[in-house]
């Protein structure tokens, strides 16, 4: 299993970052549209584990679709796992994770972003650029809430 891990500070609320990814992702299109530019419900109720997402995006200046289930989610820790089971990533890999935790210390809030990845080949390339979309969709939600 391949892993990419990032982290990232924001100024804004960690506590309302985290509540964006459980409870309302399909808000980060009005936040991040350059990014996001759809998110539907598919199956189950906002916030909940196994629940199912569709995603429109745009990455790598390509217009893109990702069905990912809620595999986890820990309100404690403030994180969300999110499982692509359909779309783009499931043409490069067998098997995409994706997490995104909040850890808040007083004023800092760090976010950490991991991806977990199966390769369908070995010509697949690890999915920095995918990173970098997922540390820019944060900066997006954080401008948000500094305006
Ligand atoms: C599969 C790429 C995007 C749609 C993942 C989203 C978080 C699970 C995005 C908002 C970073």
């Amino acid at each position: 299993m391949g892993k990419l891990v990032a982290q990232t500070e924001i100024k804004s609320d960690g506590d309302v970052f985290h509540e964006i990814f459980r409870h309302r992702p399909h808000h980060i299109k009005n936040m991040s549209p350059g990014n996001i530019q759809g998110c539907d419900i598919h199956e189950g109720e906002w916030g909940t584990v196994g629940s199912v997402i569709f995603w429109n995006y745009t990455h790598d200046g390509k217009e893109k679709v990702a069905k990912e289930i809620i595999e986890a989610i820990d309100e404690e820790k403030k994180s969300v796992t999110f499982k692509v089971i359909e779309g783009d990533l499931t043409k490069l890999y067998k098997t995409f994770i994706i997490t995104v935790h909040v850890d808040t210390k007083g004023q800092n809030n760090l976010v950490t972003w991991t991806l977990e990845f199966e390769k369908l080949n070995e010509g697949v390339e690890d999915p920095n650029t995918l990173m970098d979309f997922c540390l820019a969709v944060t900066k997006d939600i954080e401008a948000h809430h500094l305006k």
